[in-house]
């Protein structure tokens, strides 16, 4: 017999890292302590840690949940189970690709059914997982709800960047229906599963998974307290839960290896809790972007939406940049992203639109990586354009890519080589930039 809390319609709480309290049932959240003796409705209470116990207050996260079970009912003996295309770092293939930059169509429609999880497919991963250092970018493509099937990463939060089709994603603190221009994230550790919404046939996006210290929102700086993502616009799930007693499975990735258990009964089994320690959704049509408002272009620091710290102060373990709709006025300047070479690893994908670099052969559900230290910038087309047009005020709208940008460099995957949408003739796209200077003086 199943007994669900309501789902429709979803309900969510505001607010970055703010401490939350929320309860399925009336009265099942203890007041005034985390442990009673005995916890209303008979739930059990338990922790839930996603820092160390002695962490500074600032970075201190822990939620207390209240359930059907506790976690020890759902997770234990786990056997082993493959995931084969789902890899860790570090991961270096024996591939024979010459040393570039690299760019990729949206991968293949699906052959077979896929859930959500069986989907996933690593295209590129960086530092280390057994030290917590470091990130993989996978892309999903599914066409299957997961029903009994649960997941749990061990490994590290997944940032999931929805490109095609709305998924709700139902964790042990509540439900988020994502869509494409929105984002979520899954903190380490706590278990979920992924529906699809709609009727499309299939399911896509990109997922950063975050080896190391958790996404936070970037230090403003002399911009102040206001605009780029917004604390209030980050969206917390309200409890919900499943009271089901089905034969389900919970699947686990542990220091880059995978395992499976069965039980007789649902793991989304928490009626209410309290703490800091949560997922959250948050659209990037919030995002308020600063920008050059007369001349030059700035870093594409200016649009960070998340950071992941890697304990050296301004080097990020992983950032999340996006790239937004927005006017461009800047007078007398070169207007896209210029031609540059950089320490970071940029791993870039695109949700919707045109990108202003790449107008061609960058398309929505494709990615490009420019590694570390290798040179990139706008194609021939984009030089040409950028180099000529009147620069009047002029609004970019349609676009939204993104960019997972590490401190180490990242290896693709087997996968990621030999996938048939990569484009051979990337490289190409510069091709046409011919040299300029003929020693005599003038702006050309
Ligand atoms: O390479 C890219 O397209 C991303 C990027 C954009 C930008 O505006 C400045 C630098 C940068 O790496
Ligand atoms: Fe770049």
């Amino acid at each position: 017999m199943e007994r669900n809390a309501p789902v429709a319609p979803l309900t969510y709480m505001p607010g970055f890292g703010n401490d939350f309290e929320t309860e399925a049932l009336a009265g099942a959240l203890p007041q005034g302590q985390n442990s009673p003796q005995k916890c209303n409705y008979g739930l059990y209470a338990e922790q839930l840690s996603g820092s160390p116990f002695t962490a500074p207050r600032g970075t201190n996260e822990r939620s207390w949940l209240y359930r059907i079970r506790p976690s020890v009912k759902h997770m234990k003996r786990f056997s082993n189970a493959s995931y084969p295309f789902w890899q860790s770092a570090p991961c270096i293939a024996e591939h024979s690709l010459p040393l570039g930059q690299l760019r990729w169509d949206p991968p293949p429609p699906l052959q077979q059914t896929a859930n959500f999880i069986e989907s996933i497919r690593t295209m590129t991963t960086a530092g280390d997982v057994l030290t917590q250092t470091g990130m993989a970018a996978h892309i999903y493509n599914f066409n299957e709800t997961m029903t009994d099937d649960y997941f749990c990463n061990a490994d590290g939060e997944l940032l999931i960047v929805p490109q095609q089709g709305t998924i709700r994603v139902f964790t042990e603190l509540g439900i988020m229906d994502v869509e494409p221009n929105e984002i979520c994230l899954i903190p380490r550790g706590m278990v979920f599963k992924v529906s699809a919404i709609g009727t499309q046939s299939v399911w896509r996006g990109y997922i950063c998974e975050n080896y190391g210290a958790k996404f936070t929102l970037p230090d403003r700086g002399p911009i102040g307290a206001n605009c780029l993502a917004n604390p209030r616009d980050f969206k917390i799930p309200v409890a919900a839960y499943e009271d089901k007693e089905t034969t389900c499975r919970i699947h686990i990735k542990w220091c880059g290896k995978f395992y499976v258990t069965k039980i007789d009964h649902s793991p989304l089994d928490v009626v209410a809790w309290h703490g800091n320690y949560t997922p959250f959704k948050y659209d990037l049509r919030n995002f308020s972007p600063v920008g050059a408002i007369l001349f030059d272009h700035p870093d594409p620091s200016i649009f960070t939406v998340l950071t992941a710290p890697s304990g050296e102060a301004g080097t990020a373990n992983v950032d999340f940049v996006i790239f937004p709709p927005r006017w461009v006025v800047a007078e007398h300047s070169f207007r896209p992203p210029w031609y540059h070479r950089n320490i970071m690893s940029e791993f870039m994908g695109l949700i919707q639109g045109q990108y202003d670099a790449k107008e061609k052969g960058f398309v929505p559900g494709g990615m490009s990586l420019h590694n570390m230290m290798l040179p990139h910038g706008p194609d021939t087309y984009g030089f040409e354009k950028a180099t000529n047009s009147e620069l009047q005020p002029v609004k970019l709208s349609d676009t939204m890519a993104f960019m997972f940008e590490t401190r180490f460099p990242q290896q693709i995957t087997q996968f990621a080589a030999e996938l048939e949408t990569r484009q051979d003739d990337y490289h190409q796209c510069w091709d046409g930039l011919e040299r300029r200077f003929d020693g005599t003086p003038g702006l050309k």
